[in-house]
């Protein structure tokens, strides 16, 4: 028999699940119920049946960021929609990834839309600043405050962790700290990027894996490439944010903004299982899961089961 993938590192196997039910970033609302359903799937248990000791940590507890989101019509800056209910949130989250990391655990966040990446990105590289973040995602999240068609700040977090558009900051997110240099980030499974992104992509050489080059390279070999592009030696931590939607809509139905032709659910768990055979993985976020969007009961599970499985995965699980 071929050996597993074999996992040399979690030493300390101390995870703390930190909750983001978060939607200011985006205009949808029932990603904030993301976090709830996870752990009602069970997602603490099958961590701890793993052998990590996991703890929850709820930075937004008792904020009712839903209800906000509904009545902060006048919260906008130029194009960009809720820059305080998401500075806000995306600030306390910041805070407790950061003590997590700190204190040597892993952050598991859990969204909530994208835009809680800010919080978790820039909490994770202000204590491992030669740290490398993959991206996966069926979109670029790299739109800037003058850029961004829809106004969403789930569309945004990455020009903010990279300080791209300093003059157009919204006075709320002028916290957010220039962390992530071009040449530590990949994105695998792009699928939808709007023409601003794919020249901001092109322009800072940021190595970018779409579809096509899933199909035409496969799944291990572009991962082997995103690798070696932001981490070369194999030694910095590595920050993995995995927004849901990189998943084929087929088995990740229940997400804001689904488009076809994505990851199968087996290539999505594989990805995380790579990672975690690096040795490196020192925070994951699971991100854009939405309840309320599912048609049918079976869409929820489904999209929640991919979510945990894909944590599962990232922290070690494996199928013999
Ligand atoms: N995290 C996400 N699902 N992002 C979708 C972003 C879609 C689009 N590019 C926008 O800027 O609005
Ligand atoms: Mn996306
Ligand atoms: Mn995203």
């Amino acid at each position: 028999m071929l050996p597993g993938p074999h996992y040399d590192f979690f030493a300390s196997k101390k995870a703390t699940l930190v909750l983001a039910p978060f939607s200011g970033g985006q205009g949808r609302s029932g990603v904030e119920d993301g976090p709830k359903y996870m752990l009602k799937h069970g997602l603490s248990d099958q961590l701890q049946e793993l052998g990590w000791d996991v703890s929850i940590s709820d930075p937004l507890a008792g904020e009712n960021y839903e209800q906000r989101n509904d009545q902060d019509l006048s919260d906008v800056y130029e194009k960009v929609k809720r820059p305080q209910l998401v500075g806000e949130a995306t600030e306390k989250i910041y805070h407790a990834v950061k003590d997590v990391i700190s204190r040597g655990e892993m952050p598991v966040t859990l969204g909530g839309d994208h835009s809680i990446a800010m919080g978790s990105v820039a909490g994770v590289f202000s204590q491992h600043p030669d740290a490398c973040l993959l991206w996966i995602d069926a979109h670029a999240d790299i739109n800037t405050p003058s850029t961004t068609g829809s106004g969403n700040l789930h569309g945004c977090p990455v020009s903010f962790l990279m300080g791209l558009e300093p003059e157009n900051t919204p006075p709320a997110l002028k916290w957010v700290p220039k962390c992530v240099k071009p040449n530590k980030i990949a994105y695998i499974g792009l699928r939808d990027v709007d023409s601003d992104e794919k020249r901001i992509l092109k322009e800072h050489n940021i190595k970018s894996f779409s579809m096509y080059h899933v199909d035409r390279y496969g799944l291990n070999s572009v991962i082997e490439m995103a690798l070696q592009a932001i981490n070369p030696d194999g030694t910095s931590p590595i920050h993995l944010s995995y927004d849901v939607d990189a998943i084929d809509p087929l088995f990740v139905p229940a997400t804001g903004t689904p488009v076809r032709g994505g990851l199968t659910l087996r290539e999505s768990l594989f990805l995380a299982e790579r990672v975690a055979e690096t040795g490196r993985l020192i925070a994951l976020d699971v991100v854009e899961c939405n309840p309320s969007l599912a048609v049918h009961d079976i869409h929820i599970s489904d999209t929640i089961s991919a979510g945990c499985a894909v944590a599962r995965c990232a922290m070690g699980e494996t199928l013999l």
